[in-house]
């Protein structure tokens, strides 16, 4: 048999074309997949213990020579299989339904070992439908027994024979691609050990050894991977935006003094601008903190050298929003803007695309639109897009188009993570961070209140519509079920409508509405004429009503952390006292952690991190988060210090060899080609 590593699973004997798919719904698809596809827990069946000594119920691993069988038809359709088997003195019972695999293997005088729950019945000790296994056999009895993720079709024993023989096979120290010295420096096993340590530990501490190593690998890859494609970034062409003189005026004309912070990254900005090198930023701002002007001023600045710019939002009502303010602040400098997005029509869009052609069009606003293939820029400067629609090298090279030169490119993120993590997600940028709100600012008051007293909450929200000032009321979110999203939205709208807050204008915005009827409604609230905004999760990170000044949370205990920091962000966005309500039911641990964390504090890098904590990796990221990828092992909510070595290791080796081009490293940069294609976008020549 010649099983490689990257062979196809079919290559296995009994792996048909059925089978095959049914694999491949767990993402199974190569040998290598399978071999890291890791145990979701393990079973202790080490011990066999003598028959006589077992408790009852007890989970336990037995052995005993077949004595007699008996096989009955009790019914139609069912086949009912006595097997007594005997262990010294002690007489036991396995019984089996429909097993036609045990019906031809029984044999007076065999060795049967079987492991399952024993009763202890008149003396004897009986087990039903235990797991069994003849002679000399140690997959299922007397060892540790992986238990794997499974789906219909495939059973655990498949899988672990599948594994068995694939160890079997292959060469497991060919695996290796870290040298023996850092290896040993680092204490962690070999790849290949840790590998058949994960599926058929002989002991739990070889368990944990083998995880250390699996971890630090996930984390060691991705980092090293997010590093070599910035080194590769780095020897690319990039423009050097050298005329900055213009830039100050505009910086001192703008309607408002910059922040310290916001000074701070702008002249970070500036400076990678200058370098002839593709700029590769990151800037993570808490929300509210004034991220926008940032991209401005940098959209400026590309201007003035005489290059187009592009900034991309994640929403049709976001690239508005930036469109309009855009518009307001480059209005008296004779810049040419235009907004692309889904909903512009066909003629508007061969307009725009013959401007951004001919390089009449100074900045581009738009949703993903502006990475369609007709978008043809004639001199692109720079990109400014969010966290969620970050490019992948594939799409980067989309967007150079014709251009010799690789344009520089700022990617926004409003979810404040902790800097640890922040290298793990965007590892391949360098990092500015906005900490400062502009001054003026109140901190916004944040209260919880139970559901039952939300009479208080609305009367409240109307005295602040009186002063005149607006709300938002933001809906239970029902998990994956829109259809009940949007009833409880109506739900809520009407008894607002009719009961709460019928003296007032409210307006519904949710998921299901056309892109131009949710324009409308949020135009109207922007202007004022209404009040209160009841919405699903639609009101999108980003929004910004500085005379809104009431966030309601209803139902707040569905949402995470991180959810709610963002929400409660869309209010205390200007110079008005502003409130965030959660209306909550129920009180446990999670919930009342969570509601103390909101209202002891407006810090999003804090809130990130005890998110983080409450919750583990995958709920703070989400599926909204793109390009993360799924660990298997690794959680950076409990593996921090792993995290932090393997990033340095990772520094080390890049410092010594950025482009991992010496002859010791090419194992290591092999093995990063091929995991890192795995990764959303990534691909390492
Ligand atoms: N230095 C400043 N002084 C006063 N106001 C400012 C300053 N910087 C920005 N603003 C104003 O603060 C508000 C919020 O700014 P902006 O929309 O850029 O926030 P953001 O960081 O993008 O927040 P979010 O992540 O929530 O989208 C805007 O009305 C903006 O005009």
């Amino acid at each position: 048999m010649d099983i490689k590593l990257d062979s196809y699973i079919d290559v296995i004997p009994g792996i048909g074309e059925r089978k095959k798919l049914i694999y491949n719904r767990l993402n199974i698809f190569t040998i290598r997949d399978i071999l890291n596809h890791y145990p979701l827990r393990y079973e202790d069946r080490r011990m066999f213990k003598r028959l006589s000594e077992i408790r009852q119920e007890e989970m336990v691993s037995i052995k005993g020579i077949i004595q007699s069988f008996e096989i009955k038809k009790p019914k139609q359709g069912m086949t009912l299989i006595k097997v007594t088997i005997r262990d010294g003195y002690d007489i036991g019972e396995l019984t089996f339904f429909n097993n036609k695999y045990i019906s031809n293997k029984l044999i007076t005088g065999r060795t049967i070992k079987a492991y399952g729950k024993a009763k202890r019945e008149f003396g004897k000790v009986r087990m039903t439908s235990p797991d069994f296994e003849f002679d000399s056999s140690r997959l299922k009895t007397g060892c540790i027994y992986p238990v794997y993720p499974l789906t219909r079709g495939l059973s655990n024993d498949e899988i672990l024979k599948v594994l068995k023989l694939i160890i079997n096979e292959i060469n497991m120290e060919s695996l290796e691609y870290l040298d023996g010295e850092l290896r040993e420096k680092l204490k962690l096993c070999g790849l290949g050990d840790a590998i058949k340590n994960i599926h058929f530990p002989k002991d739990p501490i070889l368990i944990k050894i083998a995880k250390y190593r699996l971890v630090f690998d996930e984390f060691f890859i991705l980092h090293l991977g997010l590093k070599v494609v910035k080194g590769i970034t780095e020897i690319e062409k990039g423009i050097s935006f050298k005329n900055q003189s213009k830039l100050l005026d505009f910086i001192k004309n703008l309607p408002f003094k910059l922040t310290d912070a916001q000074e701070k990254v702008v002249k970070e900005i500036l400076s990678d601008m200058k370098r002839p090198v593709p700029m590769q930023r990151l800037v993570q701002g808490d929300v509210g903190s004034g991220k926008t002007i940032v991209a401005f001023i940098s959209l400026y600045n590309s201007y003035l050298n005489g290059y187009q710019g592009a900034m991309m939002a994640p929403t049709e009502i976001l690239a508005k929003q930036h469109y309009e303010s855009a518009k307001e602040i480059f209005c008296e400098l004779g810049l040419t803007i235009h907004l692309l997005t889904g909903s512009t029509t066909k003629k508007q869009k061969e307009l725009i695309y013959k401007s951004i052609r001919d390089g009449e069009c100074d900045i581009l606003i738009g949703t993903h639109a502006l990475i369609e293939d007709k978008v043809d820029f004639k001199n692109l400067g720079i990109v400014i897009t969010d966290e969620q629609h970050r490019f992948g090298v594939r799409q980067r090279g989309k967007l150079l188009g014709k251009s010799d030169f690789t344009p520089d490119m700022i990617v926004m993120t409003a979810t404040p993570i902790p800097r640890t993590l922040a290298l793990i997600v965007h590892g391949d940028l360098d990092i500015s961070i906005i900490d400062q709100m502009p001054s003026g600012r109140k901190p916004i008051k944040t209260y919880a209140v139970e559901k039952k007293k939300r009479n208080d909450v609305y009367s409240f929200a109307a005295k602040e519509i009186d002063k005149g000032r607006q709300i938002y009321v933001v809906c239970p979110l029902i998990e994956e079920n829109e259809k009940m999203d949007l009833k409880s939205a109506q739900d809520l709208y009407e008894s607002l409508k009719s009961n709460y807050l019928k003296d007032y204008e409210i307006g519904l915005l949710h998921g299901k509405m056309k892109a131009k009827e949710k324009q409308e409604i949020m135009d109207s609230f922007l202007e004022g004429s209404i009040d209160v905004l009841v919405s699903t999760t639609v009101i999108e990170v980003g929004i910004n009503v500085p005379n809104a000044s009431v966030m309601i949370i209803e139902d707040s205990q569905r949402f995470g952390l991180s959810q709610l920091h963002q929400l409660r962000g869309r209010v205390g966005r200007g110079e008005y006292q502003s409130y965030c309500v959660l209306v909550y039911v129920g009180k446990n641990e999670v919930t009342k952690e969570r509601i103390k964390t909101m209202v002891s504090t407006n810090d999003g890098f804090e809130i990130s991190q005890k998110d983080l904590i409450l919750r583990g990796q995958g709920e703070l990221f989400g599926t909204r988060q793109h390009g993360i990828p799924e660990f298997k092992l690794a959680d950076i909510s409990k593996h921090q210090s792993v995290l932090k070595l393997a990033q340095q290791i990772g520094d080390e080796i890049i410092e010594n060899d950025p482009k991992l081009e010496r002859k010791e490293n090419s194992t290591m940069k092999t093995e990063l080609k091929l995991r890192m294609t795995q990764i959303n976008g990534i691909i390492i020549n």
